[in-house]
Parts: C-alpha cells; sequence; structure tokens
C-alpha cells in the first residue's frame, strides 16, 4: 500500500481523479460513483474530482454505433487518459465496455446493480404498439427482438443520449422507442416507458451495471475502488461478459441474455437472434461464479446451432 491510502485529504487537493463521459447519463453515474467512494471513505466530495472527457462516440450521432467503430468509441479516451496518468479512475456502463481490454487496465470494482430492464416508450407493452409502428433504436439487439415479437413494425435509426432519442421520439420520428430502465432512472425519469419484463425481454449483456476502471499496478487506487465493489453484481456481470466473448459478440451482434443467482450458482439465460428477427435460438446454463468453462461451453453450444443466415453476426469474423 502507498502513503496516500492512508493519506488525510487536504483542501484543494483531490485524492482520486474520476474520469467519465460528459453526456447526462454518464455523469449522473460518476456522481454516484462519488457519493459511494465519499461514504466509503469517510471522505468530503471534493476528495473525488470528476474529470468529464468527450468521447468519440458522443461526437458522431448521425450513424449507428456499429458503423462508426462500435463500443471502443466509448472508452477510446477514457483509457487514454488512465494510460497518461491524466486520471486515476474511469467510470463506465459496463454495457458499452468491450469484452477485450487493455491489459494494463484493471475493472476495480462494479457497483450495486441497477434495473437490468428495457423500458418501452411510446406504447404500454409489445403486443399494443399500433400495427405498422416505427420504432426507433439503433441497438442490433433490441431491433431484432422488437421484430421477431413484431415483424409488422419497422425500426429507425435512433441515436444519440437518453435525452435527444425522447426529443427524437416527441418530434414524432418514431412511434416509440426503447431505453434501459436503469438510464432513465439515474436521469430523473423514473416515471417514463413501460418496464419490459427482463425474463420474457432479455436485456443487453451487463446492462444497468456501472463499472470504475483504473491501472492494474496503481494498488491505491484499486484499494480505493475496491471499498465499493458489490461482488454479486461483480460476478454477474463478469459472467455475461465471458459469455459475450465465447460468443465473439460485438455491436453488431444481436445478443440478449440475463443471469440470476440462487447464492450457491450463477445461471445464464441467453438468446441470439437474426438481424431481422426472424430467427431466434435460446439456452442456459448453470455453475459456478468465477469459473468460466461452463460459461465457454454455453457459448460454444449456441454458437454451434448458429443458422447460415445468423453465423456472420457472431462468433470470431474479425470486427
Ligand atoms: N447504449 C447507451 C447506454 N449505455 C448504458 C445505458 C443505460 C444504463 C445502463 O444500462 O447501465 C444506455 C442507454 C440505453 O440503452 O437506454
Amino acid at each position: 500500500m502507498t502513503d496516500t491510502l492512508h493519506a488525510t485529504h487536504s483542501p484543494g487537493v483531490p485524492i482520486l481523479r474520476l474520469g467519465t463521459r460528459n453526456s447526462p447519463l454518464a455523469m449522473a453515474q460518476a456522481y454516484e460513483t462519488r457519493v459511494r467512494l465519499c461514504a466509503a471513505h469517510g471522505w468530503n466530495e471534493a476528495a473525488v474530482e470528476l474529470v468529464p472527457v468527450v468521447a468519440s462516440g458522443d461526437k458522431v450521432l448521425d450513424r449507428p454505433l456499429a458503423e462508426i467503430g462500435g463500443k471502443a468509441l466509448w472508452t477510446k479516451e477514457l483509457d487514454q487518459w488512465l494510460d497518461e496518468g491524466r486520471i486515476d479512475a474511469a467510470v463506465h456502463s459496463m454495457k458499452d465496455v468491450e469484452t477485450l481490454r487493455p491489459p494494463m487496465l484493471a475493472i476495480a470494482a462494479v457497483l450495486p446493480r441497477a434495473d437490468t430492464a428495457d423500458r418501452l416508450v411510446g406504447a404500454a407493452s409489445i403486443e399494443e404498439i399500433p400495427h405498422g409502428a416505427t420504432v426507433g433504436t439503433s441497438a442490433p439487439r433490441r431491433a431484432a427482438q422488437l421484430l421477431h415479437a413484431r415483424p409488422d413494425c419497422k425500426v429507425v435509426t435512433f441515436r444519440g443520449n437518453v435525452a435527444t432519442r425522447l426529443g427524437k421520439l416527441s418530434d414524432g420520428e418514431a412511434d416509440c422507442t426503447l431505453l434501459a430502465s436503469a438510464g432513465l432512472d439515474r436521469l430523473g425519469e423514473d416515471g417514463v416507458g413501460a418496464r419490459l419484463d427482463p425474463e420474457q425481454w432479455l436485456p443487453a449483456p451487463a446492462q444497468g451495471a456501472i463499472g470504475i476502471e483504473c491501472r492494474a499496478d496503481d494498488s491505491a487506487a484499486r484499494a480505493f475502488l475496491a471499498a465499493i465493489d458489490h461482488a454479486p453484481s461483480r460476478q454477474a456481470v463478469m459472467a455475461e461478459r465471458a459469455l459475450l466473448k465465447a460468443l465473439g459478440g460485438n455491436c453488431h451482434s444481436p445478443i440478449a441474455m440475463l443471469s440470476g443467482t440462487d447464492g450457491a450458482q450463477l445461471t445464464l439465460r441467453c438468446a441470439l437472434f437474426s438481424p431481422d428477427g426472424a430467427e431466434r435460438i435460446e439456452e442456459s446454463a448453470s455453475g459456478p461464479a468465477g469459473e468460466w468453462d461452463w460459461v465457454a461451453a454455453m457459448g460454444a453450444g449456441l454458437l454451434a446451432r448458429l443458422s447460415s443466415n445468423m453465423a456472420p453476426h457472431f462468433g470470431h469474423h474479425g470486427t
């Protein structure tokens, strides 16, 4: 342990510089992280300096993320700032973090996971969406799930932050949209939309989970962050990420999953879709947390069942 770990906080000198994207949702997640850090360590607010960083994913808003470079666009700048020592830690929506991370970084904490569900805005349920309605989303998973349940609907590309998407909806650019319950709640939009039961409408891997990364060799930052780590949430998120990795999943892949635990064992349910929603396969498996052989086997089992239509969107095909 270094001395900084035991240092009392001197005014004006932050103990931890916490990098975050600057979108309202990312800032809300950074505030939550700061509150938890200060509570765990008895710090005052100034001990955690929030450092907003503009991510390339927030600069290009007119094309689907999958087209412009994928999830790396959310983390590239923060990874670089960590590497350069300009920040000590970075907050992420774990849903947006690629399974392959720079070896110099460690996921040092996962906060208690929020609601994993999606919410439907613009209709009371999937069944009640008017016939032939347009649904705005740019997530391949949401598009495929929607078209699977409602092949009569039309999917239109909807990007931008949560407020932008809600704005597009009220401007009439689509009849409905799908958003993460966790994000809406964090933005104080708790009354917006109808919650879709995650057992029926499986969420994205790691949805609702906030993770904090630091340099793997920064033992002081690691110890600070360990104090706010929530082990059950970490295990669930790591299992989901292990399955996503086994599936060769990326932001092009219509992959949905849900994890649960009975205390001793983890259970994973996973559904893969063809992009047009016409095909869907599902599998579930259980095993011990922290050992991912059973997860890898589950992934291999799913990959073996892919139709020729689905195959190009999964597995390790480059991108
Ligand atoms: N893709 C953007 C994104 N990344 C994380 C969340 C929501 C918060 C979370 O899942 O933790 C959202 C918005 C959304 O999907 O509605």
